[in-house]
């Protein structure tokens, strides 16, 4: 059987339960997702700055990291090519161009520093989100925005301020807004004597920060909460209280990313709770795996969840984008396999009768929801997944792994 002939027999079985899924293809589309930068090259960036800090560790020596602008673009070209549908591109401050023998501070930072990443946008017909970098820098060691040095904390002010110029020229060159998200390691080892100091130096940074003016319909300003960080195991100055209301009170958004909570709190449940309260919500899908908050997105259950509460919340009101950093492994295939289970679980939650299974529980008949949510695990979406591909000039299944093979023999080789 072709895999059409396969999808047609698939699109006869989720019409038996209601579901249309020519329509779903279509919807499926239709959702960007944000593939960010940094895992090609273990968050390193071009600026050289710093060292990796900030609490956050890539493990790993894998062959082939991207060294530079030229052969970090290279990748995320080939990775795209690999992905079904057109997508964003999601990239950190650390990551400005500079010619030959220029070099600017992180507070410096303009517009043309990104002008080649402009030009590869636009010529693929693609957004840019954006991240200032607040790690990774000799200022950073200890604090940034709740910095008890003032000359420290008017630094990242400056870099941030910066960095919302940027996001808007981003949007203004490619005519789609930018999401500009703010995650700052700041906190403590140990327990603080004091928690209120650095959280209201952090309220009066943002406060500074938003003063400027800045085109709102062009930039989402996003704030971004982490439970803990390496180092900071005890108190961060971001927690999700804080931005939480923050966000809520300054008409900006919350980030919430799925690495960034409790063991046992999902991202998943979040959500519709986010959106009954803000017009949108921001989102990092990654996977914890204990200490670590960023391995490979899988095609695993709480990314179904989010994927299903995504669906259900409306996906034009949820900014999607994806933060892992994996050096173990070819950093192509982590893009790759990271961004296609993110649509898969996308696809998942569309292929749902989702208003029967709403109806069910609203009538509590949670002995048939159970049911019904369990048989449809076994559905044929494979046979829909594997079509999504071929209409979207990708290759299906696994075959377009024989191409990241090819690509690691003739241009990940190379670089030593
Ligand atoms: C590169 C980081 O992962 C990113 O800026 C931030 O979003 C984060 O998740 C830190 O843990
Ligand atoms: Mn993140």
């Amino acid at each position: 059987m072709t895999i059409k002939e396969r999808y047609e027999a698939a699109r006869e079985s989720y019409k038996a339960v209601g579901v249309d899924t020519d329509q779903v293809l279509l919807a499926l589309k239709q959702i960007p997702i944000s593939m960010h930068c940094w895992q090609g090259d273990d968050v390193t960036g071009f600026d050289g700055a710093g060292a990796l800090s900030g609490g956050i560790q890539t493990t790993g020596n894998y062959p082939g990291r991207a060294r530079n602008s030229k052969e970090l673009m290279a990748d995320m070209d080939k990775a795209l090519s690999l992905i079904p549908g057109k997508h964003r591109i999601n990239l950190h401050a650390s990551y400005a161009v500079f010619e030959e023998g220029e070099w600017a501070d992180r507070d410096k930072l303009e517009p043309k520093h990104f002008a080649k990443w402009v030009e590869f946008a636009k010529e693929r017909g693609i957004g840019i989100d954006f991240n200032p970098t607040l790690f990774s820098h000799s200022k950073a060691e200890h604090a940034t925005l709740s910095s008890e040095d003032p000359e420290i904390r008017a630094f990242w002010i400056r870099h941030v301020q910066a960095c919302i110029r940027i996001s808007q020229y981003f949007a203004e060159e490619l005519g789609t807004p930018c999401t500009m998200n703010i995650w700052i390691p700041d906190g403590f080892k140990d327990i603080p004597a004091d928690r209120t100091s650095p959280r209201a130096r952090l309220k009066d940074s943002l406060d500074q920060i938003l003063s400027m003016d800045y085109d709102k319909s062009k930039v989402f300003v996003a704030v971004e909460s982490k439970v803990f960080g390496i180092g900071m195991e005890s108190c961060t100055v971001g927690s999700h209280e804080f931005y939480m209301n923050y966000a809520s009170k300054n008409d900006i958004l919350c980030l919430l990313d799925s690495g960034h909570y409790h063991p046992t709190e999902v991202v998943s449940d979040k959500i519709s709770s986010m959106l009954l309260f803000f017009d949108k919500v921001a989102l990092h899908v990654t996977r914890p795996v204990r200490w670590d908050s960023d391995h490979v997105v899988l095609f695993d259950d709480e990314t179904k969840e989010i994927a299903k509460e995504v669906v259900r919340g409306g996906a034009d009101r949820v900014l999607l984008a994806l933060d892992f950093f994996d050096a173990s492994i070819n950093r192509l295939s982590a893009w790759v396999v990271g961004m296609r289970n993110m649509q898969k679980a996308l696809l998942n939650a569309l292929l749902l009768p989702n208003e029967k299974l709403a109806a069910l529980q609203e009538s509590r008949n949670f002995t048939e929801l159970m049911m019904l949510q369990e048989e449809l695990k076994l559905y044929p979406i494979g046979d829909v997944w594997n079509y999504f591909c071929e209409i979207n000039g990708v290759p299906a299944k696994e075959d377009w792994f024989s191409q990241i093979t090819a690509y690691e023999k003739e241009v990940l080789a190379d670089r030593k």
